[in-house]
């Protein structure tokens, strides 16, 4: 593994803007000012700020991940896909338990309205959160086996319906590459420093352990947005990768 430089480092780092409101994400953004990480808008922020908040971390020159998780029928999902490429983000992911067609509607959704010539939004799938444990996979979801054979799973599905990688576990990322190939995008939550609390997540790694699994994206929300200075945990987390 080569030395990543500070940038690249950055790079590799997707900020989950979990906040209620826009005020509270354009806090964090000033702190992090400078240190050119993806920022990842989900579910809390978006229904709060919605898409002109993405539209001004595009217009400050931030690669976007929106993570709204679409699940649904396979013409609901297209049109939900077409509406998300128009915001001209740089990746969105679906949940891979949506189907083999319902992720290839994704794609068609981000065909139907892309301008000729510009560049498409990485279209990923959600395998198994990183919060499920086997525990919850086998006697609350019902998918009997391991995790990471579920993950496995979904992971290829998502490869047949020719997406551009999935979001799993720092622990599945060797797993996916060798089944999906190296080109095959690994979005990684689950990732804590030494020591941090996991909270709600259940398959977890030290951001310096995912990337020695050569995860090609890290997520990290609360290491970062819970600290007391959200730039020096950042900025920890930079000097662990480099
Ligand atoms: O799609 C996601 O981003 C996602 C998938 C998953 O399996 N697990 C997971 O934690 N996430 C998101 O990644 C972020 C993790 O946040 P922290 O646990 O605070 O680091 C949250 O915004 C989650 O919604």
């Amino acid at each position: 593994m080569d030395n990543l430089t500070r940038e690249a480092a950055a790079g590799r780092i997707m900020v989950a803007l979990d906040y209620p409101e826009a005020a509270a994400a354009e806090a964090l953004l000033g702190a992090l000012q400078g240190i050119p990480c993806y920022m990842k808008v989900g579910m809390q922020l978006f229904y709060a700020a919605g898409p002109a908040f993405v539209a001004g971390l595009k217009e400050q020159g931030y690669n976007v991940f929106l993570d709204l998780k679409m699940h649904d029928i396979p013409n609901t999902v297209k049109g939900g896909a077409s509406s998300i490429t128009k915001l001209g983000v740089d990746m969105f992911n679906v949940h891979a338990a949506g189907g083999l067609r319902m992720m290839e509607s994704a794609l068609e959704g981000v065909e139907a309205v892309l301008p000729a010539g510009a560049k498409r939004p990485a279209v990923i799938a959600v395998t198994q959160l990183t919060s499920t444990s086997q525990a919850v996979l086998n006697e609350e979801i019902g998918i009997s086996g391991s995790t990471e054979a579920a993950v496995l799973r979904y992971a290829a599905l998502a490869k047949q319906a020719g997406l551009d990688g999935v979001v799993a576990s720092p622990q599945e990322v060797q797993v996916i590459k060798a089944a999906c190939g190296s080109a095959f995008q690994t979005v990684t939550p689950g990732i804590r420093p030494a020591g941090a609390d996991a909270g709600d997540q259940s398959r977890i790694m030290t951001p310096r352990q995912a990337l020695m699994q050569g995860t090609d994206y890290m997520v990290i929300g609360r290491p970062i947005t819970a600290s007391a200075d959200p730039r020096s945990a950042l900025e920890s987390i930079i000097e662990e990768l480099i």
